[in-house]
């Protein structure tokens, strides 16, 4: 750890803003809140009333937030955010928030304050719908992913970015929470009572245990592209009409499915969800899911139209432009996205980190019914996403469940 690092308080948080910013005036009466509800850092927003004028301070904490000092996580993750944000905010910069400093010794990012948006995680919970959404993080992930492979930069170069964004800790994480302790009776898993029996079908079933290991050896040996690494549904801000993608501390050179998996399994974990929030009305139900199950058919569209272009026109050596290797490389790419949706959809459900569309839900019926709906979609998209031919047969298959 650094000699100078200590975790900052909300007092300390605006003397370092006074200090060190010159974003507000001398004589400006600052306040500030901590309102970081994630499971690793600290988030300090600081604000002026009279200006309006406020800003974003996240902290990396030695542990990880969640558990406390019995998890102790390295600083240097958020290094990789700040390097990451600013990395997506060069591709993409109406997609990230700005990052206005990086501080190495209290591993502090300074940002702008999305305030005025919302986690998208929280507007789906409530019923909200966002009609650019599925496009922007389309766009993100092509752009991104894109960029930051071997088809859209230099090879030499892509190694480098990938030595600087080596992320051992992190992704040993989530090699724990996603692909390993799921699949045995891990001290960390939070099982409810009513999961027992459902998780230990889990616990035995080889074929669904060796799928997992397939999917586990993907994520740690394809270093396809720079990963976001934690792309749910909690790491995106939105209003109707802007998306923000934050938090890429878990960004490293992995298989770019794990991201377009993470987006399209959390919708699915809000579909499944949905009925125990909106049970009196059962129109608005079926309309919102619908919702739910288009946005994940324009995610996948949007991301391979996008994608696509950019291949056609930054890719111009003769072995990449084979119109076969295309087909095969967005097939791959198909079946890693469904298998990781799956992966990150069971985790969610009796893993360590819970995920608040469903752990929200007060009555045990309901919730119950939502956690099988969820492993049961979560199980086969693992299962059958080789089968699977495109996108539409994944929407109805999942219509199936009911
Ligand atoms: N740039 C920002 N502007 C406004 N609020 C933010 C910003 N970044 C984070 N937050 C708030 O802090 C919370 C936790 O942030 P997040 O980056 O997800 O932390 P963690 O890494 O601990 O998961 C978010 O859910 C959001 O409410
Ligand atoms: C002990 S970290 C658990 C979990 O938290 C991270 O997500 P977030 O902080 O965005 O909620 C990540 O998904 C990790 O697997």
């Amino acid at each position: 750890m650094a000699a100078n690092y200590k975790a900052l308080t909300e007092d300390t948080a605006m003397e370092y803003v006074k200090k060190n910013l010159d974003i507000f005036s001398e004589e400006a009466v600052l306040r500030c809140k901590e309102i970081g509800d994630g499971n690793l850092n600290l988030v300090f927003r600081v604000w002026e009333e009279i200006s309006s004028k406020s800003i974003i301070l996240k902290q990396a904490l030695p542990y990880a937030r969640i558990v406390g000092e019995a998890m102790p996580v390295t600083l240097d993750r958020a290094r990789i955010e700040s390097e990451a944000l600013m990395l997506q905010g060069e591709l993409c910069p109406a997609l990230t928030p700005k990052v206005y400093r990086f501080d190495r010794d209290l591993y502090l990012t300074v940002m702008e304050d999305l305030s005025d948006h919302i986690i998208l995680r929280k507007g789906l919970i409530e019923g909200k719908e966002y009609p650019n959404f599925a496009e922007n993080i389309g766009e993100f992930m092509a752009y991104t992913l894109f960029f930051t492979s071997d088809l859209g930069m230099d090879q030499v170069r892509k190694k480098q970015l990938q030595k600087k964004f080596i992320n051992p800790e992190l992704c040993k994480i989530t090699e724990d929470l996603v692909f390993s302790e799921p699949y045995f009776d891990a001290a960390g898993n939070k099982i409810e009572p009513h999961l027992l029996d459902r998780v230990e079908e889990n616990w035995k079933n080889k074929d669904l245990i060796k799928e997992v290991a397939i999917l586990k050896e993907g994520f740690m040996t394809k270093a396809q592209a720079l990963i976001h690494g934690d792309l749910h549904t909690g790491s995106i801000f939105v209003t109707e009409k802007s998306t923000k993608v934050i938090d890429p501390e878990f960004a490293f050179y992995g298989p770019m499915g794990f991201d377009i998996g993470a987006i399209i399994g959390n919708f699915i974990l809000n579909y499944a969800a949905q009925p125990a929030y909106m049970e009196k009305d059962q129109q608005k139900l079926q309309h919102y899911r619908s919702y739910l199950l288009e946005s994940i058919r324009k995610i996948w569209q949007e991301f391979y139209k996008e994608f696509i272009e950019l291949w056609e026109i930054h890719v111009k050596a003769p072995i990449e432009s084979s119109n076969l290797y295309k087909e095969v490389y967005m097939r791959n790419l198909f079946e890693d996205t469904l298998g990781y949706a799956g992966c990150k959809m069971i985790r969610r459900i009796y893993g360590l980190a819970g995920v608040a569309d469903i752990d929200n839900i007060k009555e045990l019926v309901k919730r119950s019914r939502a956690q099988m709906l969820a492993l049961d979609i979560g199980e086969m998209l693992i299962l059958k996403r080789r089968e699977i031919k495109d996108i539409d047969e994944v929407i109805e298959k999942i219509k199936s469940f009911d």
